[in-house]
């Protein structure tokens, strides 16, 4: 994903900064040389990475910096928070809320990805506990009504269109109405995208939202137009009162990172990102953890939320209480991994844990990461000696490196989470709690070593922490806190 490779690219500048044994004006110059690069590469306004660059330099003034401070943490931070701000649009973003119907209207340019994006949103809900449906009020696109009513079948949501009927108001009225009657909670009018002729997609889409009247309109995007997508983003605003956006395509064009940063300057808040085709290929956006994730440091609150989504109400506090001991075995980590296989790919979840960059399970390499997965299944790491290794690349037509790999990983989890021991465990149900019982010891724990000393050991991760006022704020730091 491109993403990963401008994550990757920032993460390496920071730490080759760290490496050095000396952190003067040579080296933090050539560290926010490389992070102008590749933020200039991922198309990000010129003005907007040069103001990043001046203020970094601002905060981090070396010459006044008293002996003791720590440089590294500083400027860490630094790139941390001005990543955020040229990623926040100021305003929180909308929630939905539950209990109530909520009607949400789509929009967006025919082939940005509307329609695939719709169902995502919907399937996403519904793995939630919400009883979503689709409406296809696109009655300009031959096919629209047939590739909505494919996908909603393959995810088993509801929907409503038709092929005779040419007026988008009525159908979308229609259902509505039909959808709030069957008790539907979060209804989804896809609307047309036709780009001929503007005035009249405009118009179309204002009629829809009077007949509809939706809770929230979504601006659906696609990010290969990087920092053009301020232009888009204004017209549609400036149409129809739109309340959030998606970015899709995140997984394709090297622009994501400039597609981004314009939509943020629009002040529109973006809620989720496409990264793929597949229904599961779909994130929540958030900024802090976004960024954090961007820079390798983990998701952990997010990581906890998709634990919840994907085990079993009733295998839940059984799982917290061996994850409370720090028992981590290889037979949690198969029938966990079977969890998320269900749910989605495995970078996503990965580049949610401190210190696993998402680079570290390419696209193309997921698969391949799920079909090891899927080969291993063992209860006892010490019975996994090397004649064992064998016969399991054998038998599962993988080689043996790639299964020493899968137990290199597994022991980088079991360690994570045998650090972990001691841990509170929140009440039944509420996976989110156990977050927030981190304290500054088993967040130290947690960070990589070189993380750890990036943020000045234990004394800079505890002032760190009491700088930021609690733990939550600290978990939202590194990418935590409550979504
Ligand atoms: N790689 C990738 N492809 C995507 C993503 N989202 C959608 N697509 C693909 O983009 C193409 C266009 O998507 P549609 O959902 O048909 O686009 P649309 O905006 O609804 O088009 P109209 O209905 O004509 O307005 C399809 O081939 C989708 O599979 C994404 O996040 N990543």
């Amino acid at each position: 994903m491109v993403l990963q490779q401008l994550g990757g690219s920032i993460s390496r500048a920071l730490q080759q900064m760290s490496n050095a044994t000396i952190i003067d004006e040579k080296v933090l110059n050539e560290c926010l040389n490389e992070i102008t690069r590749a933020l200039l590469q991922s198309d990000v306004q010129f003005k907007l990475v040069r103001d990043m660059q001046t203020n970094i330099k601002k905060i981090v003034n070396l010459d006044d910096l008293a002996a003791g401070h720590n440089k590294r943490r500083i400027i860490q931070q630094a790139v941390f928070n001005e990543l955020c701000k040229i990623l926040d649009p100021g305003k929180p973003s909308f929630t939905l809320k539950k209990g109530k119907t909520s009607v949400v209207m789509f929009v967006g340019l025919q082939g940005s990805g509307k329609t695939t994006t719709c169902t995502k949103y919907a399937f996403h809900h519904q793995k939630k506990g919400w009883k979503p449906a689709l409406v296809c009020a696109d009655t300009f696109r031959a096919g629209a009504f047939d590739q909505l009513k494919q996908n909603a079948t393959k995810a088993k949501i509801p929907f409503y269109g038709s092929y005779m009927e040419s007026d988008p108001m009525k159908i979308a009225v229609e259902g509505v109405e039909r959808f709030k009657k069957e008790n539907c909670d979060l209804i989804i009018v896809d609307t047309s995208g036709r780009h001929k002729q503007e005035t009249a997609l405009f118009e179309e889409m204002r009629q829809v939202s009077e007949a509809t009247k939706p809770d929230l309109v979504i601006f659906v995007m696609d990010s290969s137009i990087g920092q053009a997508a301020f232009d888009q983003a204004q017209a549609f605003k400036q149409s129809v009162a739109v309340g959030a956006v998606i970015i899709t395509k995140m997984d394709g064009h090297a622009k994501g990172g400039g597609a981004l940063s314009a939509v943020a300057a629009t002040k529109s808040p973006i809620i989720f990102i496409g990264t793929g085709e597949h229904m599961d290929e779909f994130e929540v956006f958030d900024v802090k953890p976004f960024v954090s994730r961007l820079l390798g440091m983990g998701d952990l609150s997010g990581f906890m939320d998709k634990i919840q989504e994907v085990v079993p109400m009733d295998q839940q506090p059984e799982l917290l209480q061996k994850l409370s001991e720090g028992t981590f075995t290889l037979r949690i980590m198969y029938e966990q991994f079977q969890n998320i296989l269900k749910m989605g790919p495995i970078g996503q979840v990965f580049s949610m844990l401190p210190g696993f960059s998402s680079e570290l399970m390419p696209k193309g390499r997921e698969k391949d990461g799920q079909a090891k997965i899927k080969q291993l299944d063992s209860s006892n790491p010490k019975i996994m000696n090397e004649s064992r290794m064998m016969r399991i690349a054998r038998g599962s037509g993988r080689l043996v490196k790639e299964v020493m790999e899968m137990m290199e990983e597994y022991k980088r989890l079991a360690k994570i989470w045998s650090k972990m021991k001691g841990l509170k465990i929140p009440k039944k149900g509420d996976m989110s709690a156990l977050s927030r019982n981190m304290n500054a010891q088993h967040m130290s724990k947690v960070l990589p070593p070189q993380m750890l000393k990036q943020i000045g050991g234990m004394g800079g991760l505890q002032s760190l922490m009491k700088q930021m006022g609690s733990t939550k704020d600290m978990m939202g730091m590194f990418g935590g806190g409550d979504n």
